[in-house]
């Protein structure tokens, strides 16, 4: 059997990770081998790990205020949490994630990125978590109510929910407008970018009013 080929060093990896160029690498690696070889990440992905996920991942970066506490809530393979926690050392970051083979892989990761210490896991569903952060970020995890739902009560009363979306986010913003407003809830659709030319991130933030 042939050995995966891990897709090559972007030239802007040291523009978006200044202090972890190498261990975004690193990440990327494990992605294409361990990743794909578990079920986390199909295989037709590799070619797209950098730009689709860790750099669509590493720009809701932008939106994290200084040395806060962050949890990614239904991390999987650690997206958009271990990307986020490379290019912000001053975040402590928990990622959060049921499934035993997704957080047994992103145990393995932060043990090889060396991120113990400011990275933790938490193996659990979010309606079973009972912490409160300053940050809840999530990316493909379910439709608005649900993932408010799941996330609204892991936020502290003055934080943000920040939902990474793809190019619905202003349709399903729309159609949960009234329930927000009911909530009390202000929400925009913001959109990031990792470097300057890369294809843009949707990020739906939430804050309390
Ligand atoms: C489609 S995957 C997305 C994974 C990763 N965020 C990404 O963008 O690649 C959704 C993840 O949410 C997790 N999940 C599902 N229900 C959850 C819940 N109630 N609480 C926390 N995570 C959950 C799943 O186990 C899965 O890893």
């Amino acid at each position: 059997m042939s050995e995966p080929v891990t897709p090559p060093r972007p030239d802007v990896v040291e523009a978006v990770f200044p202090s972890a160029a190498d261990l975004a690498v690193r990440y990327v690696d494990l992605l294409a081998t361990t990743g794909v070889e578990w079920g986390l990440i199909g295989p037709r992905e590799i070619d797209r790990l950098w730009e689709r996920h860790v750099f669509n991942s590493a720009a809701v970066a932008d939106l994290v205020p200084s040395d806060t506490r962050v949890v990614d809530v239904g991390s999987g393979a650690g997206l958009p949490g271990i990307p986020l926690a490379l290019r912000r050392p001053d975040l402590h970051v928990t990622l959060l994630e049921p499934l035993l083979r997704r957080a047994t892989f992103l145990t393995q990761a932060v043990e090889s990125l060396g991120l113990t210490g400011r990275v933790d896991v938490v193996r659990a569903r979010a309606e079973d978590h009972r912490e409160t952060y300053d940050v809840v970020t999530s990316r493909a995890l379910a439709p608005l109510p649900r993932l408010l739902g799941w996330c609204l009560p892991l936020t502290r009363h003055d934080g943000a929910v920040l939902a990474l979306k793809g190019r619905s986010a202003q349709d399903e913003l729309d159609e949960s407008n009234r329930d927000l407003v009911r909530q009390r809830l202000a929400a925009e659709v913001i959109s990031v970018r990792a470097y300057a030319a890369a294809d843009p991130t949707t990020v739906v933030r939430i804050r309390r009013v």
